[in-house]
């Protein structure tokens, strides 16, 4: 019998990708939507502090706009995001108001970490949400986060924002939750025999090497980004589960403390 894990999470970061929230044919994943929302509502309901880093913008985008392939100029990918925002957070609405839940938009961008003002700005924000029990639900600001010569705004992926935000607000936990059960020793997508790692205490080149780089065709992260957010846990001593998030609602069994998916902790 595999032991029971201890893990705080009283203020928690859940992250959601794209793969999670939208199918592969660019239709919204009713049913993981409609898990989370009414997940995260009880997790507010039983008295814990939540924070969704969701994703999907641009995925949501292109499925609404009957774009069938993620374009590679830049302006697109930012119009097609300020599309898919607007209707993410439109049925997050609708859903979560179905639990009472309540819900806060914030867009971040790389000032927040660059800016001390920026930063306590934001974490004001953060705080005040949490205080008043809405959840906040913050993407990267898609439509300014470009690379300028003079000014780097971008994040470049919501797995690495997810731990920023983690450990500006102090949260005990980050929930990561992705398309694949865990991290495994190598790419389970190419290779049978990839083993599935359930704790993982101090990240070197090593485990980096384990990752397969991108990952589905609308999600930008893939497994590196994923590392790196866990890195960002580690060195703050915080803790990171990644996990399948099919089910969402395999939420509540983490925080029970059943061994699922891969516990970073160091
Ligand atoms: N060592 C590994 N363990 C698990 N998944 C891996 C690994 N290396 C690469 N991957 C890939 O990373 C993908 C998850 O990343 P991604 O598609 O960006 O998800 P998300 O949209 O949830 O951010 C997996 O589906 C898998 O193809
Ligand atoms: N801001 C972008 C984030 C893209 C992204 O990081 O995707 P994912 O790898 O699925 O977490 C969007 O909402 O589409």
């Amino acid at each position: 019998m595999v032991e029971k894990r201890h893990l705080k999470s009283a203020r928690i970061v859940v992250k959601v990708g794209t793969s999670t929230l939208t199918h592969a044919n660019g239709k919204l994943n009713l049913k993981a939507i409609d898990q989370l929302c009414y997940t995260l509502s009880g997790l507010v309901n039983e008295g814990k502090q939540v924070v969704l880093v969701s994703s999907g913008a641009i995925g949501v985008g292109l499925g609404l706009l009957g774009i069938d392939e993620r374009p590679s100029s830049i302006p697109q990918q930012q119009a097609i995001a300020a599309v898919g925002q607007t209707q993410l957070m439109t049925v997050y609405q609708q859903r979560f108001a179905i639990y009472g839940q309540k819900i806060g938009q914030i867009l971040l961008t790389h000032d927040v970490v660059d800016y001390p003002i920026s930063h306590q700005n934001v974490l004001n924000t953060f705080e005040n949400l949490l205080q008043l029990n809405v959840i906040p639900i913050v993407n990267e600001n898609d439509t300014v986060a470009v690379d300028e010569l003079d000014h780097h705004t971008k994040f470049g992926d919501n797995d690495q924002l997810s731990a920023i935000v983690a450990t500006t607000i102090d949260a005990d936990l980050l929930i990561m939750l992705s398309d694949i059960d865990g991290f495994f020793d190598k790419n389970p997508r190419k290779y049978a025999d990839a083993v599935l790692l359930p704790r993982i205490g101090h990240i070197d080149e090593q485990t980096f090497e384990g990752a397969g780089g991108q990952g589905t065709k609308l999600g930008t992260g893939g497994m590196t980004t994923k590392l790196k957010a866990a890195q960002k846990m580690l060195n703050a001593d915080k803790s990171m589960i990644l996990a399948n998030g099919e089910n969402p609602s395999i939420i509540f069994k983490l925080l029970q403390g059943e061994p699922i998916g891969t516990l970073f902790q160091a």
